[in-house]
């Protein structure tokens, strides 16, 4: 069997599946989804000149001779807090008591921080010991956020900053598409259920927590997990009653060419559409991509660091394709800080860290030991990438290394 390269099989997987329509969802709901929209300012911020400390709002040219020694004594004849209007405006020789917040009277020109004044008591006049230039400590109107500038583009991730620049426009919903709702069935007569004692020959289930936890960290909801032994009959049952109740729907093991691995075979028997069947990639090569009804499948090989590195590779974009974006991770090159041996036909997706050594060289730290095993990626900082046509890479080689912090998320239908 030739083996799809990856960035085809990559290509061909999306089609499994189409972006869900967006709905409009409270703001703390939509933590950690994607605008699918771009957002524009639908009035500035602040709506009118404010003060930008606590102090007196002043006609600057009330102020220009002042210094400690003769400061410039103004009659106070207002007192403004935010959120309340000024109940006149300042003639000239007049002050305004005002604080941070506080909407500026008509005629202010300027504020004076009360530190660099003093009341003068009894007779509602303050003495102004230093000149406030035009505009000092004044908020202007649309200073922040300008009605009608574009603020955020469509595939923006929500966080909490996001959030709290969509409330500050006085909105209480935001457009996203809703999470997939995922199911994951792990295959495999050897599998025990952690909390359960097992024999030397059998392995405890590992990956339905694992793919899981992968499928919340791109979005996605979980709404079923289930375990079944590698006889037909009962992956068609758990198959069937799956692929009811989820948009995509994930399964582990079983995915390669034994006996036992009947995973793709009972697929294809439910009339599975296979849109990708096994990559030229390491770890994950027996990975497949199918349609079954309107449900997306992807078919993870069970070795648990083959199913992560197939899970980032497959499932993370289809994941995110229903959410409305695309995941563009930034690379770097990196020399590798040891020679690496692989088949010559297949792209290899290395976990690793990444340093940067005192000769300004950036190297790429590879684990050699536990690839089958999820041990490998723990606190990886991205993949190292070892490109097909090649066996043999020598210590000290430049590599492209994809990092997995700040990726760029884009949409992927233009609204
Ligand atoms: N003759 C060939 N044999 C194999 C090939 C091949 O091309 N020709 N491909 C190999 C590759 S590559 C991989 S990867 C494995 C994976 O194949 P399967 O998906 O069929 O995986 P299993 O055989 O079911 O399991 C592999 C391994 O992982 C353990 N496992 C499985 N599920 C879980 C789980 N839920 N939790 C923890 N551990 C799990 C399982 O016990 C096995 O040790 O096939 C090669 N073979
Ligand atoms: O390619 Mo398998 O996927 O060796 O681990």
């Amino acid at each position: 069997m030739s083996l799809t390269s990856l960035a085809t099989a990559r290509r061909a997987a999306l089609g499994a599946l189409s972006p869900a329509p967006p709905e409009p969802v409270p703001l703390l709901d939509a933590l950690g989804r994607f605008l699918a929209r771009e957002l524009v300012a639908s009035r500035s911020v602040p709506g009118c000149p404010v003060s930008a400390m606590d102090g007196y709002a002043v006609r600057a040219e009330d102020t220009t001779h002042a210094t400690r020694e003769q400061p410039a004594r103004l009659r106070v004849t207002d007192t403004i807090y935010a959120g309340h209007l000024p109940s006149r405006s300042l003639q000239p020789g007049d002050a305004a008591r005002i604080f941070t917040g506080a909407p500026l009277p008509s005629g202010a020109t300027a504020v004076v921080r009360q530190e660099v004044t003093r009341p003068v008591t009894d007779n509602g006049a303050v003495d102004i010991f230093v000149p406030a230039p035009r505009g000092k400590d004044i908020r202007s109107e649309g200073e922040e956020l300008l009605v009608g500038t574009p603020l955020l583009r469509a595939g923006q991730r929500i966080d909490a900053s996001v959030l709290g620049v969509i409330a500050s426009l006085g909105e209480t919903r935001v457009l996203v598409r809703p999470p997939p709702h995922v199911a994951v069935l792990a295959t495999g007569d050897e599998l025990v259920p952690p909390g359960q004692p097992a024999l030397p020959h059998q392995v405890y289930e590992s990956n339905l927590v694992l793919i899981s936890a992968l499928a919340r960290e791109a979005g996605a909801e979980v709404v079923a997990r289930e375990r079944a032994g590698d006889d037909d009959d009962m992956l068609r049952l758990a198959l069937l009653r799956l692929v009811d109740r989820a948009q995509v729907l994930i399964t582990t093991g079983g995915a390669s060419v034994g006996d036992k691995d009947r995973v793709k075979r009972v697929l294809t028997t439910l009339g599975a559409t296979f849109l990708v069947d096994g990559v030229a990639l390491k770890p994950g090569k027996p990975v497949a991509v199918a349609r079954l009804g309107t449900t997306a499948v992807v078919v993870l090989p069970g070795t648990p660091g083959a199913a992560l590195v197939a899970f980032d590779q497959f499932a993370r974009p289809l994941l995110l394709r229903a959410q409305g974006v695309s995941e563009e991770r930034q690379r770097v090159r990196a020399r590798l800080d040891g020679e690496q041996h692989k088949q010559a036909g297949l792209t290899y997706l290395l976990g690793g860290t990444l340093e940067t050594r005192e000769d300004g060289n950036v190297w790429t730290r590879l684990r050699e030991k536990g690839g089958g095993h999820a041990l490998r990626h723990i606190g990886a900082e991205g993949f190292a990438l070892l490109p097909p046509g090649r066996a043999d890479f020598a210590e000290g080689e430049l590599v492209d290394f994809e990092r997995f912090d700040h990726p760029r998320y884009v949409p992927v239908e233009p609204e």
